[in-house]
């Protein structure tokens, strides 16, 4: 099978290749990036006036499998995927089982391999139900494919056991993906303390709490030169702190997910429970400082922390609906309408931030377009106006605040070791 995109602006953010190119797809590998006009092949996919991106990453998913196939499952968590434009994702490990042994990694993994429209990676949990108590097997986790270690969803409070998976992660150079946020500070809340916060009764989430894990995570990195990858960063101060600690030469990443740059914390007036998320929307100070993080490289990656809940459980009150929400689907939308077009990111490093750095960051043999690699290749209508319509996802779940918005930017189509896995062209 010999598949043919022609015409498209072909962009690999990893070498700053960007050029109008056709690219030639045989037995699921990349043959040709260059002129191919003339080839004769089974398959034509006309690019014109379209990008043509290594097939994106997403390092912060929630497939809910085990446990929770109500609200995703690895299959409908892929194809969501799929139809976001991501051909490689990393799953969290806040399942029921955690993934916190061997037997539950395997699991996930096998569902994945047999049942997954996209390459599924997954974390393993740190410690055992991601209950902050007693670490796990990390070293036959991580032999056992898991990509990092995080207790997502929460924060591992005791120093000794912290130090001692930095300890561990240093040596067999894991990355640790850290949720920050500290229990003791933020119990109780469902929205930033502020404002909002007050106006609607509820005790409010402060941002010292994220940030007082951000900067003690950064000194146990710098102390036992593990690597550290902070997640969904949403404070301004947080920010800083990652930028002053790449600065001195700490092994730290940060991410920043769409919601944080495009919300703040009014969003809940208008949205509800749907805009209750962990960490929470903030204002828009940090909004600004998350996009100005992304923009000078503090923030490594975009990262959605796709996280399905049934719009049963979003529609209990306030402080008792879950946290969290989906982000797959509206990722590329959200990424060229706010931060693209608007100026903020060149188009460049927009792909980069959710390719080639991603995967560089949990090392994923991803992210990149070369001749000889596998066809993970991802087609954007950038100028494509659309209007979220929930019911219209392929995850299981709707539970968005973007809702009806309209976005500029579109994956129009997804390719997986070259088999077409989505088209809306
Ligand atoms: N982000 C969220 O608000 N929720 C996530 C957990 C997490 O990422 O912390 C979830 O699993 O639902
Ligand atoms: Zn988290
Ligand atoms: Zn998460």
């Amino acid at each position: 099978m010999k598949t043919l995109i022609k015409n498209g602006t072909v962009m690999n953010p990893d070498t700053e290749f960007s050029r109008t190119a056709d690219m030639v797809i045989e037995d699921g590998k990349i043959v040709t990036i260059g002129d191919a006009s003339m080839v004769e092949a089974d398959q034509v996919i006309d690019a014109t006036g379209l990008l043509v991106v290594p097939g994106l990453v997403d390092i912060h998913v929630h497939f809910r499998d085990p446990g929770f196939p109500q609200k995703e499952t690895i299959r409908s968590g892929s194809m969501a995927a799929a139809a976001g434009g991501f051909t490689s994702v990393v799953c969290m490990p806040n399942t029921k089982p955690a993934i916190d042994t061997v037997e539950t990694l395997d699991y996930v993994l096998r569902t994945a391999k047999e049942q997954a429209a996209v390459k599924v990676y997954s974390s393993a949990a740190m410690t055992y139900g991601i209950k902050g108590e007693e670490l796990t097997e990390l070293k036959k986790l991580h032999q056992a494919g898991a990509v990092t270690f995080t207790d997502d969803g929460r924060t591992v409070m005791d120093p000794h056991l912290v130090y001692e998976a930095f300890r561990i992660a240093a040596e067999l150079d894991v990355p640790i993906s850290s949720h920050c946020e500290d229990h003791r500070l933020v119990s109780g809340g469902s929205l930033n303390r502020g404002v909002v916060s007050r106006q609607l009764g509820d005790p409010g989430i402060p941002a010292l709490g994220e940030e007082l894990i951000i900067a003690r995570d950064i000194l146990f990195a710098e102390e036992t030169g593990a690597r550290l990858h902070i997640q969904h960063v949403s404070t301004a101060r947080g920010v800083q702190l990652i930028r002053e600690a790449k600065a001195r030469g700490v092994r730290v990443t940060g991410e920043g997910a769409p919601h944080h740059f495009s919300l703040t914390d009014e969003q809940a007036l208008v949205s509800g429970t749907l805009a209750k998320v962990n960490p929470p929307l903030r204002t828009a100070q940090d909004v600004e400082a998350v996009i100005r993080g992304l923009a000078d490289g503090t923030l490594d990656a975009i990262a959605t922390d796709h996280a399905p809940h049934t719009l049963d459980e979003k529609s209990l009150p306030l402080a008792q609906a879950p946290f969290g929400l989906v982000g797959l689907e509206t990722a590329v939308g959200l990424t060229f309408t706010c931060l693209v077009h608007r100026g903020k990111l060149s188009l460049m490093e927009a792909i980069a931030k959710l390719t080639v750095r991603p995967a560089h960051i949990m090392g994923l043999p991803a992210g990149k377009l070369q001749v000889g690699q596998a066809a993970d290749i991802t087609v954007i209508n950038p100028v494509k106006e659309w209007i979220v319509d929930p019911d219209a996802f392929h995850s299981k779940s709707q539970n968005t605040p973007f809702k009806g918005m309209r976005l500029r930017g579109k994956t129009v189509l997804t390719m997986v070791d070259g088999n077409v896995v989505y088209n809306d062209l």
